[in-house]
């Protein structure tokens, strides 16, 4: 596993050894050893995730403002557009984000600390997106920051308008979000 650093030093994008042959390829999906050692510090996870969704469906900007969850996203089948955004108030990169192609050949992940809004729209037919997280779901904590935010301004693929939840629909602007308590 290599980690490629990105213009946020906590975010990491996160290449496996893909090791194919005749019968197909193996490669390690989660070695925590490893994943520990890139991160520098220890990580543990406790909920693991999977969605699927079609072509233009945007899920996010999401994170919760008590029990932050840290994530590590990768795409199974089909190819996404994944987003992170700073929403560490005191951080020098405060509201800036990272943007990553996620997809079933790059095999690429993405490690998204504890303190980002996350998002992603998928950009092939269907998409299958897996990714672990360092805390519980708490519906009472989730919050969501408006995909298309003026002064976030995330350049997302031209795809026109995005399908989105009533929830994403309601998401709140950067502005105006609620922060970690
Ligand atoms: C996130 C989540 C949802 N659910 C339920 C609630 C709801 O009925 C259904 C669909 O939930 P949502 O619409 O919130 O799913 P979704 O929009 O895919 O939410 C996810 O989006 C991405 C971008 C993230 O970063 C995740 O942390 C998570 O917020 O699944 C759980 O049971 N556990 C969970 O951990």
């Amino acid at each position: 596993m290599k980690a490629i650093t990105t213009s946020i030093p906590d975010l990491l994008i996160l290449e496996p050894r893909v090791f194919g042959d005749d019968r197909g390829f193996f490669f390690e999906s989660f070695n925590q050893r490893k994943f520990n050692e890139l991160v520098g510090r220890e990580v543990d996870f406790v909920q693991d995730n999977h969605s699927c969704s079609v072509k233009n469906v945007l899920r996010g900007l999401h994170y919760q403002i008590q029990q932050p969850q840290g994530k590590l996203v990768r795409v199974v089948q089909g190819t996404v557009f994944d987003v992170a955004v700073d929403i560490r108030k005191n951080s020098p990169t405060f509201g800036k984000h990272v943007s990553v192609e996620l997809s079933a050949e790059n095999k690429r992940m993405f490690w998204i600390p504890e303190g980002f809004a996350h998002g992603f729209v998928v950009t092939s037919e269907t998409a299958e997106f897996l990714y672990k997280t360092t805390d519980y779901w708490n519906p009472e904590f989730e919050r969501s920051i408006l995909w298309s935010d003026p002064e976030i301004a995330i350049k997302w693929p031209n795809l026109g308008i995005p399908a989105l939840s009533s929830k994403d629909l309601d998401a709140k602007l950067f502005a105006d979000a609620e922060y970690f308590k």
